[in-house]
């Protein structure tokens, strides 16, 4: 059970399908006992980077080491790497134990060292009261600890999981996710993790692999994506609600922004995120007159839909006491520090003075 983590290292990884590239040259390191997770919307390529990774299908071009050794060529089998899948298949007529040590016992590793694994794993994941039950006298979560406790008894030194949560309810999927995380930094196994769900990527990973059409849009720690995002598709896609990208033209800029509009310079955009602004105080640097188009609540939060007088929309996420009213006209207004520039041409982030 106390299996070391292996590093990994994808480079330069293609896949085509016929004419269809999914995956256009893709490069990410795990250090040993890491924790990164493939972050995307649907259909950019995440789990075909895992598959090829395991071994399930053949790359196109690229390579894949473990621990530094290619592996590229070998046999799905040969890469001792575990798996979790979203529909975990459990083996209905077998216990829970007996599902959990199924793995060893193919491998005839000795009943008494089945069992002390047995013990540990069920006791990390809470399963010792239910080892005796069937698949189908456990819930959701409890079948899908089942599945992650299977895996982590096959002693892998990484551990490959594609939305592993994704069936589950919302309180489960908190729950799960922070064993997973308990599990990855206690015994030390390495974690790939693919999942469309940011706070699930954020919140579990030490490096976050944002990806969009089969390439690398950002690699970096969770708050690094959140904090400086490299570009517009990262800033778009990180944060809930995600971050406002304002045209130049619909925002008041202080004079070291405003200096740069200037010829090809007007294609900025000023990205602010919507809890980062308020309506107006006295020390804003950069200010938006707009139009209250609608306010939702949200318990801690009201997000209201602004629009500017060139009708643009964007979002300022209210923490009240009062509740905002449409149809009202006001100006909201952000420090030097909250405000990201980018090149509405090339989408890329502009470095400035002042971040
Ligand atoms: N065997 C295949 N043959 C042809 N195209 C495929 C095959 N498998 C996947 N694709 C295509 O590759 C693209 C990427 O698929 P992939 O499953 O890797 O995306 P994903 O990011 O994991 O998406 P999701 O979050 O929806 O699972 C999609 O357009 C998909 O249709």
């Amino acid at each position: 059970m106390s299996a070391p983590g292996i590093s990994l290292e994808v480079r330069g990884l293609r896949k085509s399908w016929g004419p269809i590239n999914v995956l256009k040259g893709v490069d990410f390191d795990i250090h040993a006992g890491g924790f990164l997770t493939l972050l995307g919307p649907s259909g950019c390529g995440k789990s075909t980077a895992l598959k090829l990774i395991s071994g399930l299908e053949s790359v196109t071009a690229g390579q894949i080491l473990l621990n530094g050794q290619d592996v590229t060529s070998k046999a799905a089998s040969d890469r001792n790497i575990g798996m979790v899948f979203q529909n975990y298949a459990l083996f209905p007529h077998m216990s829970v134990a007996e599902n959990i040590t199924y793995g060893l016992k193919v491998r005839k590793v000795a009943k008494s060292t089945q069992q002390a694994s047995l013990k540990r794993v069920a006791e990390l994941m809470a399963l010792s009261p239910l080892l005796d039950r069937k698949p189908a006298q456990l819930s959701g979560g409890q079948q899908q600890r089942v599945a992650l406790a299977r895996v982590l008894v096959s002693e892998r030194p990484i551990v490959l999981m594609d939305e592993p949560l994704s069936n589950l309810d919302a309180k489960l999927r908190v729950e799960i996710r922070s064993e997973i995380r308990a599990l990855n930094k206690q015994l030390g196994i390495t974690v790939l993790y693919v999942t469309h769900d940011q706070s699930e990527a954020l919140s579990m990973s030490d490096t976050v692999v944002l990806m969009n059409k089969g390439q690398v849009a950002q690699i970096g720690a969770p708050k690094d994506l959140y904090d400086r995002p490299a570009n517009t598709f990262a800033a778009s896609f990180i944060g809930t609600p995600p971050m406002n990208l304002l045209a130049a033209k619909d925002v008041v800029l202080p004079d070291w922004v405003a200096s740069r509009v200037t010829g090809e310079q007007a294609d900025l955009l000023i990205g602010v995120r919507p809890e980062k602004m308020h309506i107006l105080g006295d020390n804003d640097d950069f200010s938006a007159t707009c139009t209250i188009a609608s306010v939702e609540y949200e318990g801690s939060v009201f997000l209201v839909h602004l629009r500017t007088h060139s009708g643009a929309a964007f979002i300022l996420a209210h923490h009240g006491p009062d509740a905002p009213i449409p149809g009202d006209e006001i100006v909201v207004g952000w420090k030097n520090e909250e405000a990201h520039l980018f090149s509405s041409g090339t989408g890329l982030r502009i470095s400035s003075n002042s971040k």
